[in-house]
């Protein structure tokens, strides 16, 4: 597909979610989209954060998770069709024949699902491994004509992940997150090293706000494909915009061209 639009224009909802309260975490992020949309500056892209329907609430999720994801795809879908904005939906616990996972659902200005992605690395530190499955395919899709990809939160310590879908054409890179503290070094500087060794834009949602004794720091970011930072949140409940210039990919590619100086027969 022809790439149609060079320039686009995303917003990051880097909100707080409350643990196990879908219903209160639909409300905040409904009231978060009309936020994004009624600026004056109307985005092409609207980006959530991981597991914003439950938060972690891993030992009620059987119950929390949203049954092979209908609420969401219909609430996302809706919103993306009525206000004409690509979303990339976050990630959302979700439940397939007794089996929950962590998928992203993301929709195009017609409200037609571009993606669903389900996290393939679980996070031991959080006990996902306990309560989740992972998914077994990648998150690449099409951005109005734009190869992208997706992946989640504890996903960018895998380099190889973003490397393929590089590799595979994607020029930008969305990561919903719920990335908290104290690591916060950690998630600036892969987020940063994804961008830079791929030259592509790297665009995250992190949440914000504490569960229990964990902390989330915010911070998202949208990293341009020199390494160079777009826009970053701090600590607090808010809307970042940001925007993706397009041509940068190809330029960056050409002045330090990695992708044909790569050597993989020794690696
Ligand atoms: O890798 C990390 O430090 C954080 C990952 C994480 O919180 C997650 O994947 O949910």
């Amino acid at each position: 597909m022809a790439q149609d639009k060079q320039t686009l224009l995303v917003a990051l909802l880097q909100m707080d979610i409350t643990i196990g309260e879908p219903e209160v975490n639909f409300l905040r992020l409904e009231k978060m989209l009309h936020e994004a949309v009624i600026e004056e500056v109307r985005p092409d892209v609207i980006v959530i954060p991981e597991m914003w329907n439950t938060g972690y609430a891993l030992d009620r999720i059987h119950e929390l998770a949203d049954d092979d994801g209908v609420r969401t795809k219909q609430f996302l879908s809706d919103f993306a069709k009525e206000h004409k904005v690509n979303i990339i939906g976050g990630s959302i616990a979700d439940k397939r024949e007794e089996r929950i996972y962590n998928t992203i659902y993301a929709f195009d200005r017609q409200g037609q699902c571009m993606a669903e992605y389900s996290k393939i690395h679980l996070f031991r530190l959080m006990d996902e491994e306990k309560y989740l499955h992972s998914g077994d395919a990648l998150g690449r899709f099409e951005l109005e004509g734009v190869p992208a990809g997706a992946m989640i939160c504890y996903d960018i310590r895998f380099p190889e992940l973003s490397r393929k879908l590089a590799l595979e054409g994607a020029q930008i890179l969305f990561v919903p997150a719920e990335w908290p503290h104290p690591r916060l070094h950690h998630w600036r500087t892969l987020l940063m090293a994804r961008a830079i060794e791929n030259q592509m834009y790297v665009v995250s949602c992190n949440r914000v706000g504490t569960s229990g004794t964990t902390s989330f720091f915010g911070h998202s970011m949208i990293i341009n494909p020199w390494g160079e930072v777009i826009v970053e949140g701090d600590e607090t409940e808010s809307i970042l915009f940001g925007e993706i210039e397009l041509t940068e990919v190809e330029k960056v590619r050409k002045t330090i061209p990695i992708f044909e100086d790569r050597r993989p027969h020794l690696y």
